[in-house]
């Protein structure tokens, strides 16, 4: 199940509070301006679907964000435990820093799973995704993604600008000190 925690930034041994009822996460995120979303997941993708595969999957879900959001450029990205452990490492360290983009970061889960930790306003919301959910980070929050030490996700992300991803990173040492995507899954 999706799962929320919630911390003060400066207390990451204490949380303040943590559910995983779709509804609650909805709310608490949307007061944010975190648009949280369910859509039912397609079965069927092969284990290691191609970009195209998966969007055709979600076409109908895909073309009403665009729509509604306005995105120019749509992908799919995918990681599963085959990956060579080097690259995964390699990948995971990638999204691991605080960071912003000055585009929203809109993510579905097609399969899999990835924790997003968003780092609003003295407090660190860590949304433990999984198949199913769409995840939209408003453009310019400080956040990082930790995949994990066994990357296992199949995501479609939604860009404003052609040139795709660019994170700008904040220095920040922050993410090391919370409790990483490994710690959620195991105490969820
Ligand atoms: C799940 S898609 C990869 C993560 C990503 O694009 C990002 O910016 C994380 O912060
Ligand atoms: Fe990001
Ligand atoms: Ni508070």
């Amino acid at each position: 199940m999706t799962l929320l925690t919630v911390w003060a930034d400066d207390e990451p041994g204490t949380p303040l509070r943590r559910t995983e009822d779709g509804e609650k996460i909805a709310a608490e995120l949307g007061q944010l301006g975190v648009r949280f979303e369910r859509w039912p997941v397609v079965e069927g993708l092969p284990a290691e679907p191609t970009s195209e595969q998966v969007l055709a999957a979600y076409a109908e879900q895909v073309a009403r964000v665009v729509d509604t959001e306005g995105y120019v450029l749509v992908d799919a990205l995918s990681m599963n435990p085959t990956v060579d452990p080097e690259r995964a490492a390699q990948a995971r360290r990638k999204f691991l820093a605080e960071h912003t983009h000055d585009d929203a970061e809109d993510r579905y889960f097609a399969r899999g799973a990835g924790a997003f930790y968003l780092h609003i306003e003295g407090h660190v919301y860590a949304v433990l995704c999984e198949a199913g959910d769409l995840l939209s980070v408003p453009a310019d929050t400080r956040h990082w993604f930790d995949m994990g030490t066994r990357p296992d996700w199949v995501a479609i992300r939604f860009f404003h600008e052609e040139d795709g991803w660019v994170g700008n990173f904040t220095g920040s040492q922050i993410a090391a000190t919370f409790p990483d995507f490994d710690t959620l899954v195991a105490t969820r």
